[in-house]
């Protein structure tokens, strides 16, 4: 019974508008974009592999916020990607701009809306959009735990020579270089990582995944989005299911982990109303660490937002 916005109909949104409209789960996606040709472009296209794959979602595209009236949960994308060379943090000049117009324009049509912040750099651009929406701390989040863990699950598999659906893991801290993998917390199949490869190997494989968004920029010009894409959708799947699922997220800390006023990733349970849950993990002294150093890395970025909206 669900409306659900994707603001940004390029590599990204595009893509979690046709993943999620394949779920079958809610009513009607609102693809929006400034570029509007492209999303009634993107959204059309979408609408006709509903006969192909048997899918009955609607889904419109627009660059007019008035078609997103009611939306129970809105994905933000839009903004510029990083090039080679570039860091995500790059992007926060431009992106932080997007993202609090998005933000305002959403709020005058949607009363209460679940936010899910895809946009980079990730934990500064959820926090613009929490602190611009004036909306409760457990309704911003941002999409990055999922896909980040996700490539961390599917180098182990590669390694390991398993179903990638065996493999479980917990991986916090910020979207970026700092993001912490926790191998303590990884198993296949239930077995701990440890007890299945080398420690030489494992550490090779984290820290693949801490670089994993720039090995695809090096790969493609351009960043991620079938991954990317199908995360966030995942995100929203279970918002609308409610069905009581653990995954990590960029989400608002208020104390947990000892840490105040900031967005980092955390395994949290998602549910019909956003976070649940903020789940606090008995961190050793190493993990804590690597946590602090990550969230010292997004204060600084966080500093530069500031900075930004104070001149
Ligand atoms: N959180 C993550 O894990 C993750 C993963 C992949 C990409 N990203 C980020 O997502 C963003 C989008 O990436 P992409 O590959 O889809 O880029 P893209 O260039 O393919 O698409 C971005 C779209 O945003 C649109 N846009 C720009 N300003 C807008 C505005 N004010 N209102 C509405 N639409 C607007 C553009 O027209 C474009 O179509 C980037 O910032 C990227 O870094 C984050
Ligand atoms: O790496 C990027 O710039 C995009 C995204 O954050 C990713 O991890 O794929």
């Amino acid at each position: 019974m669900s409306k659900v916005t994707v603001v940004g109909a390029g590599n990204v949104g595009a893509t979690v508008a046709n993943v999620l409209a394949h779920k079958d789960i809610v009513n009607e996606v609102v693809l929006l974009d400034i570029q509007g040709d492209l999303a009634r472009g993107k959204a059309l296209d979408t609408w006709q592999q509903s006969p192909i794959e048997s899918f009955s979602t609607r889904i419109k595209g627009t660059e007019d916020y008035k078609e997103t009236a009611g939306s129970d949960i809105v994905v933000i994308t839009a903004g510029v990607p990083r090039k080679p060379g570039m860091s995500r943090d790059d992007l926060i000049s431009t992106n932080a701009k997007i993202v609090n117009a998005v933000t305002t324009s959403i709020l005058e049509h949607s009363e209460n809306p679940t936010i899910i912040v895809v946009s980079n750099p990730l934990d500064v651009m959820t926090y613009a959009a929490y602190v611009n929406s004036g909306l409760p701390k457990n309704k911003v989040f941002g999409m990055a735990g999922i896909l980040d863990t996700a490539r961390y699950r599917a180098f182990l598999a590669t390694e390991l020579e398993v179903s990638p659906r065996d493999i479980q893991a917990v991986l916090m801290g910020g979207h970026g270089d700092t993001m912490v993998p926790l191998p303590r917390y990884t198993t296949v199949a239930g077995i701990p990582v440890t007890e299945m490869i080398e420690e030489e190997v494992l550490d090779g494989i984290v820290a693949r995944t801490k670089k994993g968004g720039g090995e695809l920029v090096g790969l493609m010009g351009t960043s991620a989005w079938y991954a990317p894409g199908a995360a966030a959708a995942q995100m929203v799947e279970s918002i609308v299911k409610d069905d009581g699922r653990i995954f990590p997220c960029c989400v608002y800390l208020d104390g947990e982990y000892g840490m105040e006023d900031i967005f980092l990733g955390v395994p949290v349970q998602l549910g019909k109303e956003g976070i649940k849950k903020v789940i606090e993990l008995d961190l050793n002294e190493e993990e804590m660490e690597l946590l602090q150093e990550s969230e010292n890395h997004v204060r600084g970025v966080m500093d530069t937002y500031k900075e930004m909206q104070n001149k």
